[in-house]
């Protein structure tokens, strides 16, 4: 099997992506593994497919380096940078993924902006928030973010008896002002802190807005770089409009070759 890959980085999360726009690419988890594989493959935190839809621009299937489906925001921003590259220009974006429709658009400064889904409320738990933005988020507020081992306390929320069957992405937030956060998360699928996570940076701003009001815009840092959460309030623990906002770049293309009996 021999096809085009393009490594496209968001904040340092970083997604192989396929144009399967001709519906050929079939991925196996033995293929995700490999793409995703730091030493032994590609190297990244996801492997993401630009599929054609009817009525849409692209859809978007994103798969963890497990293998498992689901929503990714930093990847839904990554993939509307892919679709302009291959090609398809629009000043709005109307693509389809797991967790349902999503508009984007891309800023002059080459920002890209994606409308995540609506949030219909947040659960407390003791010292923590669960909260779902296309995948389900925990979120925590800590003092100490930037010295947090967010290795071993994310791994050890995500596999506790609450979380072990269906996971959970475990974030971090330390408040540097009313409307700035910093956020680290371990994302459940890869298993490990990535350098930033886009559906997690959205649960942490719509969290520190939930318990504070006012703001309709968070200014976000994580490792991998700089982002903003907008958003319409509607009531105590309900968003619409929820927009990410944040770079989206082409890192390098290449093709490989997989010997068939390796697939
Ligand atoms: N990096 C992502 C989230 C990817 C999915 C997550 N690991 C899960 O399984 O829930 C983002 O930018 O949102």
């Amino acid at each position: 099997m021999k096809f085009t890959f393009y490594k496209f980085q968001g904040t340092g999360n970083d997604f192989v992506m396929i144009d399967n726009r001709n519906g050929e690419i079939k991925l196996t988890n033995n293929l995700i593994r490999f793409l995703t594989e730091r030493k032994f493959g590609i190297g990244a935190d996801g492997v993401i497919l630009l599929n054609a839809k009817e009525g849409y621009d692209f859809s978007m299937d994103y798969f963890n380096p497990d293998g498992s489906n689901t929503f990714c925001g930093n990847g839904g921003r990554c993939t509307v940078k892919f679709a302009s590259v291959l090609g398809i220009r629009k000043e709005n974006y109307k693509f389809s993924a797991v967790d349902g429709d999503h508009e984007a658009n891309i800023s002059d400064n080459g920002w890209v902006n994606l409308k995540m889904k609506d949030v219909d409320g947040m659960k407390k738990l003791f010292d923590a928030w669960l909260i779902n933005t296309g995948v389900p988020h925990y979120v925590k507020l800590v003092d100490d973010v930037k010295d947090l081992d967010v290795y071993d306390e994310g791994k050890a929320i995500r596999n506790s008896p609450d979380f072990i069957t269906e996971g959970v992405n475990v974030n971090f937030v330390e408040k540097e002002s009313d409307s700035d956060i910093y956020v680290r998360t371990y994302e459940r699928g890869v298993e490990d802190e990535t350098l930033s996570c886009g559906t997690g940076i959205t649960a942490a701003a719509l969290v520190v807005a939930h318990n504070d009001r006012g703001y309709n815009r968070v200014e976000v840092e994580t490792k991998g770089g700089h982002l903003a959460v907008e958003y319409d309030k509607i009531g105590e623990d309900k968003f619409e409009n929820i927009w990410l906002c944040g770079p989206a770049t082409l890192v390098y293309s290449g093709t490989i070759e997989i010997p068939e009996e390796d697939i």
